[in-house]
């Protein structure tokens, strides 16, 4: 009998357990005299009955543990409670080991900041309380470390928060690479377009994911993101042309009909969401919470992020507009030549949809209702049913829109993907995998077929990596283990994808056949696999499917439509209409179409061997990665928060393995190293250990660490590795954290001491440099200018000389002008005395002349001689005056110009002499 007081917690088992319940906790509210009550945890109040299973919980668990594998209940019971009092207190995140399990909060919480990508930058897990960023930061950190591609898958049902994990982790990458670059920025603007194109409301998501992505972000040798590729699987076709009650169409259709401006509706001829078929199928065109119109603004922000030009979106929105047009053509039945025949009803949407996609209307109602048959050489146009008319329709809108989705994939690739080729280029890359949850709806198709297919795979590998490659490597190195029993899946993918006649063979096989039905095929299917316990027959013969039992959940597939679906064949006449066309991009959409021709087309891989090839290819990727896991896990199928539905989540836990995964994770030893490189790594932790390459026996040098640092710890060395617990790396790493950090201390401590030293020195040297040209230049300009006064002092002094022999000289000059004056006035005097002698001589000669005619005249006539003489008397008389006058202004003018050039000669003359 269990003894309780109030505040003690109990498990209490299931009264008539159900395949999905498991014990409960609870607190004892009350307990007096045998009566016990008790709040369970889900906050139901009751009294313990008599023959209630009920035990003691371990108190290290009642509040809930961050790492699982430390549970001591363990059991499904304690690992659900530990989810949910950690999903009460918003803890939406536990470890078990280095795998994260994350509960879907259905609200936003204050977890995301820049400063937690910062606090969680370079963290061991563990070192902080679990989450997302650990382990974006991790993977970026490994990849640093080994220098090895990573990978993280995130896998859950539809709704469990895988897309908001992957948006999440590159959030987180795109921080710590550093850059904050122009690539970091499209990578992140190519979520929203991819989500707009691939994205639709479905009854379990309001924003589901209809197809697969691995984004595969590339670092280079200084570890910043510098390029990324996007691969997509499988997008969910059908959605295009119906969808089930509650549900939507891609948002991009309601995103651009509710943001586009009323000029950019009227160029397309477009209205509102309600108007259309392709639309409203759903019931309700609109989503609680989500505002179309601005997500359309997100959307064309990112597009031009993305290097899409405005042609580009042009074309993008007329084959959208074209899509839904087309939906809105109507046909009515009617009989041509006994033959159920269809006719296009009103030709307004058809005109529409031709005239966006550039073909003639005729051609295009043509290729809508009748149907071209090659018979012998012959061509014989037959007329389609409504229904088969339809299909061709729903085929071709179909054809159009899986092309653009892919198209836009490789326009996004175009601008972030950068080419493994150049070396320099990138070193590492982390790839992040977003694949649908595993799907089991009311009506299972060809798609769930082919998703949870991919979700086996993914499963397979979980388990190869976490159970089988682990449990072998233990045998193969000799380690002490206990072996843990494990649900392997191999079964069903073998009956799905891998042995003979498996189940995608035979509807290849039928979808190839031209007689092929989807009743042949699933006749086939029950011929070859009735026997196997993983294949189910329909309770009721007449139902016209079969069933698979998946890991996650038996699952029933309709064989209606498997082929057509898997074929995935456009019709030859859709083809011509399409080569014919005006609409380049749309011609561009189907290159790939017209270069196979009529025979290769159909010859050509079905969708389910694409598909198959690729999940190869991706299988192929992640093995050579080292990988970690993210469960997502759905609290409820009402998108609340705060509401943890049990059985639902136990059903999540128990296929995704939780349980096994934790006690492999606490029996195993997830971590191994070599013994040289764990050598390498960690004989910093002890001294005397030499370099793996120098040391004489690796395995001893091991055990010396393991016993030094681990001692007493479950550490097991095999033939050539030593294997760890996840709690013993991360103690290792942190020793080696702190001895590194020790050694870098006295390492920074000489290197500065030498640094700062040999900075001295040179300063010391600059320093004295810099005094000797100081001085150099204070005594130069000293010495300049005392070089300066003594010419100045000499020039004042020279110049004094000077003056003085220059009064001396004037002096001496006046002197000599006031002689050359006196001898210049002399001087013309004397030339003044000269003209009077000559005068006077005249005078006389005159006189002479006078007195010799006086004598003739005393001879001659003595009148006419009187007469002359006084006539020569007058004569001379005025000649006498005049001939004075000239003489002396002659001299006078001499003597003025003898007297003003005399200074001029003479100054000149006494500075020579002087
Ligand atoms: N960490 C989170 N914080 C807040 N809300 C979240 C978180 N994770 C998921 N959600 C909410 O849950 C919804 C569904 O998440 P998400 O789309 O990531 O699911 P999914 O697993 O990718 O589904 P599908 O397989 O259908 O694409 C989101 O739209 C968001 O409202």
């Amino acid at each position: 009998m269990v003894v309780l007081h109030e505040g003690d917690h109990i498990w209490i088992e299931p009264d008539k357990p159900g395949p999905f319940d498991v014990p409960i906790g609870a607190r004892v509210k009350y307990s007096a005299s045998g009566q016990i009550q008790v709040i369970d945890d889900d906050g139901k109040e009751f009294w313990l009955r008599p023959g209630m299973k009920i035990r003691h919980m371990h108190a290290s668990v009642v509040n809930g543990v961050e790492d699982m594998i430390s549970l001591t209940d363990l059991n499904e019971g304690g690992i659900l409670r530990n989810l949910l009092i950690r999903y009460n207190q918003k803890l939406i995140y536990t470890y078990t080991g280095s795998i994260l399990v994350a509960v879907n909060p259905y609200q936003v919480l204050p977890i995301y900041t820049a400063e937690q990508i910062k606090a969680y930058r370079d963290k061991k897990i563990g070192e902080l309380p679990p989450h997302i960023f650990a382990i974006g930061d991790n993977a970026y950190n490994n990849m640093r470390r080994y220098q090895r591609d990573q990978c993280i898958i995130i896998s859950g049902e539809s709704g469990a928060g895988k897309t908001e994990s992957t948006k999440l982790i590159l959030q987180f990458l795109a921080a710590v690479s550093g850059q904050h670059s122009w690539i970091e920025q499209q990578i992140l603007d190519s979520n929203p377009i991819m989500e707009a194109f691939g994205n639709a409301k479905t009854i379990r998501n309001d924003n589901s994911s209809r197809f697969g992505k691995y984004i595969d972000i590339h670092f280079n040798a200084k570890w910043c993101i510098e390029g990324a590729k996007i691969e997509q699987y499988l997008l969910e076709k059908s959605r295009i042309v119906t969808q089930a009650q509650g549900e939507r169409n891609y948002h991009i259709f309601y995103c651009m009909l509710a943001g586009m401006t009323p000029q950019e509706r009227s160029a397309l001829e477009l209205g509102q969401a309600s108007e259309y078929h392709y639309l409203v199928q759903g019931g309700d065109v609109c989503v609680d919470g989500r505002d179309d119109a601005m997500e359309y603004a997100g959307i064309k922000s990112a597009m031009k992020v993305l290097n899409f030009s405005d042609g580009d979106s042009l074309d993008i929105h007329g084959l959208l507009a074209a899509i839904l047009h087309l939906g809105n053509v109507r046909y009515a039945s009617t009989v041509v030549d006994n033959i159920d025949a269809s006719e296009v009803v009103g030709d307004r949407e058809l005109a529409r949809a031709a005239r966006l996609l550039g073909c003639n209307p005729v051609n295009l109602r043509d290729a809508l209702t009748t149907k071209t048959i090659f018979t012998r050489g012959d061509t014989v146009t037959s007329p389609m049913s409504v229904d088969y008319a339809t299909d061709v329709k729903d085929a071709l809108v179909k054809g159009i829109y899986g092309r653009l989705f892919v198209w836009i994939v490789i326009k996004i690739n175009a601008a972030i993907y950068k080419g493994r080729s150049a070396e320099k280029y990138y070193q590492n890359s982390i790839g992040v995998l977003d694949i649908f949850g595993f799907e089991n709806f009311g009506v299972n198709s060809f798609e769930q077929l082919c998703i949870n297919f991919a979700n086996e795979n993914l499963q397979q590998f979980f388990v190869r990596h976490i159970f089988k490659l682990e449990q072998e490597e233990y045998n193969s190195e000799g380690i002490s283990w206990k072996h843990i029993e494990f649900i392997d899946n191999q079964d069903t993918l073998d009956l799905i994808a891998v042995k003979p006649m498996n189940i995608l063979s035979l509807v290849d096989e039928e979808a190839k056949f031209p007689k092929g039905t989807d009743d042949t095929m699933l006749h086939k299917l029950h011929q070859n696999h009735s026997s196997n316990s993983l294949y189910l027959q329909p309770r009721a013969a007449v139902t016209k499917a079969f069933g698979l039992r998946h890991f996650a959940g038996d699952v029933y597939y309709s064989a209606q439509g498997f082929l057509d679906k898997n074929r995935d064949t456009f019709s030859a006449d859709l083809v011509k209409l399409i080569q014919e066309s005006s609409n380049k991009f749309l011609k561009s959409l189907f290159a790939r179409d017209f270069a196979m021709g009529v025979e290769t087309r159909k010859r050509a891989p079905t969708l389910s061997l694409q598909f198959k090839k690729s999940l190869e290819a991706l299988m192929k990727t992640l093995t050579q990665c080292q990988p970690f896991f993210v469960r997502c896990i759905k609290p409820n199928e009402l998108k609340k928060p705060l509401t943890f539905d049990r059985e639902l989540c136990v059903r999540q836990l128990r296929y995704s393995g939780m349980m096994e995964t934790i006690r492999i994770r606490r029996a195993g030893y997830p971590i191994r190293h070599q013994f040289a490189d764990f050598v390498d790594r960690y004989r910093v932790l002890v001294d005397g250990i030499p370099t793996s390459k120098v040391c004489r026996n690796l395995r001893e040098a091991c055990a010396t660490i393991c016993k030094q640092v681990l001692s007493g710890q479950d550490v097991q060395l095999g033939k050539t590795k030593v294997f760890l617990k996840d709690a013993h790396d991360v103690f290792l790493e942190q020793e080696r954290d702190r001895q590194l950090t020790k050694k870098i201390i006295v390492i920074q401590k000489r290197w500065r001491g030498y640094f700062y030293r040999k900075r001295y020195l040179a300063m010391r040297r600059a320093s004295c440099r810099i005094q000797a040209w100081v001085r150099m230049f204070l005594a130069r300009r000293r010495y300049l200018r005392q070089r300066t006064g003594f010419l100045r002092m000499q020039a004042v002094l020279r110049a004094r000389q000077l003056n003085a022999a220059f009064q001396r000289s004037r002096v001496l000059v006046v002197n000599l002008q006031r002689y050359a004056r006196g001898y210049l006035a002399r001087r013309r005097c004397h030339g003044r005395l000269a003209s009077v002698i000559k005068l006077q001589s005249n005078i006389r000669r005159f006189i002479a002349q006078k007195n010799y005619a006086n004598l003739r005249l005393r001879h001659g006539k003595r009148v006419e001689a009187e007469k002359l003489k006084r006539e020569m008397e007058e004569r001379l008389k005025r000649e006498k005056g005049s001939k004075e006058a000239k003489i002396e202004a002659e001299k006078a003018h001499r003597v003025s110009s003898v007297l003003l050039l005399a200074p001029a000669l003479l100054y000149p003359a006494c500075s020579l002499c002087f």
